[in-house]
């Protein structure tokens, strides 16, 4: 056993790369097609961002869960032609199981909603930042991961849970820096839709599969989308009649439209007088073409976008109460929205709102001999026990440590010098002022 370890410890790394790596033996050091490596400069941007999710997630009282990013195909089979769906990540396990890297993260939330059964008090609040894949093929060059920060309500069937899942969004924006000049949400119900298609007598089956359809307004041409609907076996006059009340902007004139008592009219005035309330009513708008592209919502729906309409929506949401019979389980009133980690990323950099992501470390402990490395590990020790972040460095040219120190933006160089050492001191060079002094390496703060 020990020789042929031996021998496989005694592989030179040409050899080690060939057991690793293609014909040529050059390992590919890219991730795979569509992902991301996050290095340190790209984590603390990744990471203040998240902070960011956290903190809101933290004022609106929701709790953080977590689920596998793994899960059951079975979770994302549906019939209604959504984009999602169709590009599942999706493969068979050594067990025979067919399992998908997760597209989104709502049914995952309804399946522990499930699990957890009476054992959990409603309303639950919950939020997850998780990583989502879609297999797409590359023809786009798009992406096949992001990261997005969900925030769902289970429990409550009234629009204060949208009107709050709203402020969530408000807040997070607020925090980036970005104002309702830079960013709007539009704001709809699929009770739109669902009021339109009974003027017409549409039998529901088709109402799911008309939302997705009506989904790709904006990203589809007009005729294209007659022509989808008519293929559903809408009546031309029927078309006609949802792309007119789509375009619709303004509640009183769906109200005229739809009549007074419609569900969808009450419940958007509903959510515009909370909006009022809460101080957020100059970032959101009615606009009756948002439906977003998820087969299972319900009611009130919603979208952020870039008022210079240069980005993708930034982020989107709705209400979906009947998602939970659909996985064989007692419905329970729900919604939420998914914030992805890439649109944000690209407007904050249109608008110059980027963080300062530069690195910085309280203190450098650096021993100007090897026979002082040992004192040097003491210093460093007691300074990391009193909450001081400290880089040990050593076997570098003083000239190496300044630089050093200025890349990281350390605030105190520590120098173990033999003389002051015998007397029980280091020096100390406060790096914003030049500022040098000596100090008892005992009473090191
Ligand atoms: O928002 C659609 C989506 C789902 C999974 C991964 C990516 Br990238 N985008």
């Amino acid at each position: 056993l020990f020789s042929s370890a031996a021998s496989s410890s005694t592989l030179t790394h040409g050899d080690a790369a060939s057991t690793h790596g293609d014909a040529d033996g050059v390992v590919d050091v890219n991730p795979p097609r569509g992902t991301r490596d996050f290095p340190p400069e790209d984590m603390r941007l990744r990471t203040w961002l998240f902070d960011q999710f956290r903190e809101v997630s933290r004022l609106m009282a929701f709790e953080e869960v977590d689920f596998p990013v793994l899960e059951s195909e079975a979770l994302f089979i549906r019939k209604a032609g959504e984009e999602i769906t169709q590009q599942l990540y999706n493969f068979e396990d050594k067990g025979g199981r067919r399992v998908v890297l997760r597209p989104e993260i709502t049914p995952s939330l309804a399946r522990l909603v499930i699990k957890q059964g009476k054992s959990v008090s409603l309303p639950l609040k919950w939020f997850t930042i998780g990583q989502c894949w879609r297999y797409e093929r590359m023809t786009r060059g798009r992406r096949r991961e992001h990261y997005q920060w969900n925030m769902d309500i289970f429990g409550v069937p009234k629009v204060r849970a949208e009107a709050e899942l709203l402020h969530a969004i408000v807040l997070l924006f607020q925090r980036l820096g970005i104002t309702s000049s830079d960013v709007g949400i539009r704001v709809s119900s699929r009770k739109v839709l669902q009021a339109v298609l009974n003027m017409y007598y549409i039998p529901e089956h088709l109402f799911t599969e008309v939302c997705v359809i009506v989904d790709k307004l904006g990203k589809m041409t007009r005729e294209e989308i007659e022509k989808e609907l008519v293929s559903t076996g809408l009546s031309s006059e029927a078309v006609q009649g949802i792309i007119n009340v789509l375009s619709l902007k303004s509640l009183s004139k769906l109200e005229e439209v739809l009549g007074s008592g419609v569900e969808a009219v009450a419940d958007l005035k509903k959510l515009f007088s909370f909006a009022e309330q809460y101080g957020y009513a100059d970032w959101i708008c009615f606009d009756a073409s948002v439906v977003r592209g998820l087969a299972y919502y319900t009611g009130i729906v919603f979208e952020a976008f870039d008022r210079e309409g240069k980005l993708r929506a930034i982020c989107g949401g709705g209400r979906y109460d009947r998602l939970l019979s659909t996985f064989g389980s007692e419905d329970i009133p729900a919604c939420g929205f998914g914030f992805g980690d890439a649109v944000i990323v690209e407007l904050l950099k249109e608008k110059g709102l980027l963080p300062d992501m530069s690195r910085q470390i309280d203190d450098i402990v650096f021993p100007l001999d090897e026979e002082l490395e040992g004192p040097a590990s003491s210093i460093a020790s007691s300074l990391r026990k009193k909450g001081r972040s400290v880089d040990l460095v050593e076997d570098k040219r003083l000239k190496w440590v300044f630089k050093h120190a200025e890349r990281i933006n350390a605030s105190r160089l520590i120098l173990v010098g033999n003389s002051e050492w015998e007397r029980g001191m280091v020096r100390v060079k406060i790096l914003s002022t030049r500022e040098e002094f000596e100090v008892k390496a005992g009473e090191l703060e």
